[in-house]
């Protein structure tokens, strides 16, 4: 399998050197140069599949040789060895018409461990072997941060910097990252939004003469790696459902940087028969909005029950605008180049009538998640985390009466007690969790200022 980038001016490159690249070179999204497809009877014989031999046919597909397949079983045996649950993603039924796909067995409670225990192994793995220098790079809105610095502490060969917006996290979020002492980690809190950590680090990898010297890696969805890992649930999900081949199956995915949404949609388009795609939102609605309009534009920042959704631009947003304009990465380039400078993509009324095929979308208001979660602990002793509860009210939305729908759980529900207990709800917390409040945190707090954290990086990496 080759990869090429969305904007249509890096050479075609293999899965591990895709891996390395993280963002692409001419400032794109890596892609892969064609869709594998899978049949109706592959689709049967992978139902019966454990979630990690499901892992591993989907992930040949797009690695090919590149990791020996004993090796590359190894890696997926390693990652998802670490969670809590024998079904890796187990899929719960809370009614007919609704299932929830529980996504966060894995050490840091939400769902980007799926894709962050197999890519820290993978970079583990890559250092080895290829003696590379692995130096990564994140921002996080909270999950992604904690869940990369879990999946790569102390690791020899690899270093890892995060920047998280000051102040804008859960305080569990917070620990999770900073109350880890091994001299690979930083924290950056930055004085500023998650928007503003995720532009300061894309800026830093379209740079390609300071990325190639400091040996950026991203872990971050902009990495194909991590579409590709959780692409995997949405298969399991669904042989999960009974009778999915007599019914509509949709999917609905709370979202902000629209990488999980991201990787329904790319399943969807390898032969899984997904119905529909709906896409939870919260106050920070620009995807709804997309959706609904066909204008991709910013709006204001706001501070929700559902932080890790805090985001306005969405990095995957291009990889599904590459398939939507029929792969024609010139138009991407030249639209992704008017949003830089206009602030805003319009998209014709053809496109957005294809967008509405598949998608539709709900932006939940901050007193309908709350509702939410008071109504499902009280009507199904069924506790939602903040983002799940956005799910589960744009399925009330948008479900049509003869589909039923699999809302992804992306967190448990005891990394954003604050918003919980706002419903007036006691959480037990997990033991891994409750510990975190006895330990001392590190980091540092910068200013939104790309320099300052520039200089600290040049010090850090080596
Ligand atoms: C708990 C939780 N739910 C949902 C999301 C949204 O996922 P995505 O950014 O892939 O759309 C995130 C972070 O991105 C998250 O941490
Ligand atoms: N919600 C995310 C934001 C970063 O998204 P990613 O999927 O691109 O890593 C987080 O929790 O950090």
């Amino acid at each position: 399998m080759e990869f090429i980038s969305t904007r249509g001016k890096v050479e075609k490159i293999g899965f591990l050197d895709a891996v390395l690249m993280g963002l692409a070179d001419d400032g794109g999204l890596l892609i892969p140069s064609e869709i594998p497809q899978v049949s109706a009877s592959k689709l049967k014989e992978w139902s019966q599949l454990s979630y990690q031999d499901l892992a591993y046919e989907i992930f040949s597909l797009y690695i090919g040789e590149e990791i020996p397949k004993n090796e590359l079983k190894q890696l997926i045996a390693e990652s998802y060895a670490t969670f809590r649950d024998p079904e890796v993603t187990p899929v719960r039924k809370i009614t007919d018409k609704l299932y929830v796909l529980e996504l966060f067995h894995g050490p840091t409670f939400a769902f980007k461990d799926v894709a962050l225990q197999f890519l820290g192994n993978l970079y583990a793995y890559i250092s080895k072997k290829q003696n590379e220098i692995i130096n990564i790079l994140g921002a996080t809105s909270g999950d992604t941060g904690a869940s990369a610095i879990e999946g790569v502490r102390g690791k020899e060969g690899i270093r890892i910097c995060i920047l998280h917006p000051h102040q804008k996290v859960s305080k569990v979020q917070e620990l999770q990252m900073t109350t880890v002492h091994d001299e690979n980690v930083m924290n950056l809190a930055v004085k500023g939004t998650f928007d503003d950590c995720q532009g300061m680090i894309k800026d830093l990898f379209a740079d390609t003469v300071f990325k190639n010297q400091y040996h950026l890696r991203a872990i971050n969805s902009i990495n194909f790696a991590r579409i590709l890992a959780q692409t995997v649930y949405y298969f399991y999900a669904y042989f999960k459902v009974q009778n999915a081949d007599e019914q509509k199956v949709n999917f609905s995915v709370p979202t902000g940087n629209f990488g999980d949404i991201f990787a329904g949609y790319l399943a969807k388009r390898m032969g899984l028969p997904v119905n529909k795609l709906i896409l939870a939102t919260n106050e920070n609605n620009i995807l709804e909005r997309f959706i609904k309009e066909g204008v991709y534009k910013p709006g204001q920042f706001h501070m929700t029950y559902s932080p890790s959704m805090d985001i306005q631009v969405a990095s995957n947003f291009e990889r599904y605008l590459y398939y939507l304009l029929d792969e024609n990465a010139e138009l991407v380039a030249s639209l992704m180049a008017q949003f830089k400078k206009e602030g805003q993509i319009t998209i014709n009324q053809e496109n957005l009538a294809k967008t509405q095929e598949l998608f539709a979308a709900h932006g939940v208001m901050g007193a309908e998640c709350l509702q939410t979660i008071s109504a499902y602990y009280q009507q199904h002793q069924y506790l939602l985390d903040p983002h799940t509860a956005c799910g589960v009210a744009a399925f009330e939305q948008c479900n049509g009466s003869d589909e039923v729908c699999i809302t992804l759980s992306t967190a448990h529900p005891a990394k954003f007690n604050e918003s919980i207990e706002r419903c007036n709800i006691e959480q037990t917390y997990p033991e891994q969790i409750k510990q975190l409040f006895d330990k001392p945190q590190y980091q540092q707090v910068v200013d939104n200022d790309q320099d300052e954290v520039v200089e600290l990086l040049k010090k850090f990496f080596v």
